[in-house]
């Protein structure tokens, strides 16, 4: 275990307000053109962007619905993350579109990677945000390659992160994430853990090519149920969430890759919840994985619950700057 995945620090927990039941949820205002204007909000200025604007620097990963490439806006020098996926939709579906985006980029937290803005050009959409240094699917399997995994600590102040921002779009914007898995977790050698592709994918995948399931199955049970008609809801995060952890802890994805993605669907529903291999880690990480990954979600914790765990109360301040920096230095 890294020593420095141990130094304590303050960190700056963001404040939540309790939002009330009744009152409606965040306005969106479509921007007014959608593919003539590009407007970018950074550091609260408000920018039109041409993409000749935008000088590509490298290419930082491909999704299975567009590229991600890391961009200077030569204006004002900074450095972002641009996704482009192809669309094919009609003016009033790019409207809902960008309403359901501008949802997203309220969001105003430490542990969700910011939005600057997006807008459609050459058949794309262009996503504009925050830069890090990589996901951590990558970073799991590099940090397994270099010394063998990531220290509980680590996983404990990565498990805060990704509560705190789900907790939040729960909390403040009223939005699930839907997609919850390590490609969708980014991290930078500073140490920052933050949650990526709120309603962005989701949405916007749904609604491009209806199903999700050629992916490896995060998805819990009941959401698999719903691709058949049943429904799911925000206790499905908290399940991806338990399948996260548990494939960053061990190093590879919980259930046994088959052949057949059906027979592998058949294996999330009818087979007991993944959980820590015995004897490898703390009690507490084993307490928090089982009240994750409850196969009835009536019995799943909520993100207050996973909150107040020994768990993440002992773990949320680490500081895994040190540890983070050293494997990403490593990577590539
Ligand atoms: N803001 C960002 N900063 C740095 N790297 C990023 C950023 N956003 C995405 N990436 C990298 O680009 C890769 C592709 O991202 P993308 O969201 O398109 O797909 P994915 O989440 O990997 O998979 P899927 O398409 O199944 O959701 C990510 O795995 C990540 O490594």
């Amino acid at each position: 275990m890294s020593k420095s995945g141990k130094k304590r620090v303050a960190v700056n927990i963001p404040k939540f307000s309790i939002p009330d039941a009744q009152a409606p949820p965040p306005q969106a205002i479509a921007p007014a053109n959608l593919d003539s204007s590009a407007l970018i909000v950074l550091e609260g200025e408000q920018y039109t962007v041409g993409a000749d604007e935008l000088e590509t620097l490298m290419e930082l990963g491909r999704g299975a619905y567009g590229i991600v490439e890391k961009t200077r806006h030569k204006p004002t020098g900074t450095l972002m993350a641009v996704k482009r996926i192809p669309f094919t939709l009609n003016e009033a579906e790019k409207r809902n579109a960008l309403m359901d985006l501008n949802v997203s980029m309220q969001a105003e937290c430490e542990y969700t990677v910011r939005f600057y803005g997006a807008f459609f050009r050459e058949g794309d959409i262009w996503i504009c945000m925050e830069v890090m240094d990589t996901s951590l699917d990558k970073f799991y399997k590099a940090a397994f390659a270099q010394c063998g995994g990531i220290p509980e600590a680590a996983l404990g102040r990565i498990s805060f992160s990704i509560v705190t921002a789900l907790d939040y779009l729960k909390e403040e914007l009223r939005i699930m994430h839907r997609d919850v898995k390590p490609s969708n977790v980014l991290i930078n050698a500073q140490g920052a853990v933050k949650l990526c592709d709120f309603g962005i994918s989701g949405q916007m995948v749904d609604s491009v090519a209806k199903s999700n399931l050629g992916c490896k199955p995060y998805m819990p049970p009941e959401r698999i149920e719903a691709e058949i008609g049943a429904t799911y809801d925000v206790r499905s995060d908290v399940w991806s969430l338990g399948i996260t952890m548990v494939e960053l802890s061990i190093g590879q994805f919980p259930y046994p890759s088959f052949k057949n993605i059906f027979e592998q669907l058949k294996q999330v529903v009818q087979s007991d919840p993944p959980r820590l291999p015995a004897g490898k880690f703390s009690k507490e990480y084993e307490t928090f994985i089982e009240m994750c990954l409850q196969r009835n979600r009536e019995n799943r914790a909520k993100y207050r619950q996973l909150l107040d765990t020994e768990f993440l109360k002992r773990n949320k301040d680490n500081d895994i700057a040190e540890f983070a920096s050293s494997v990403i230095s490593k990577m590539k």
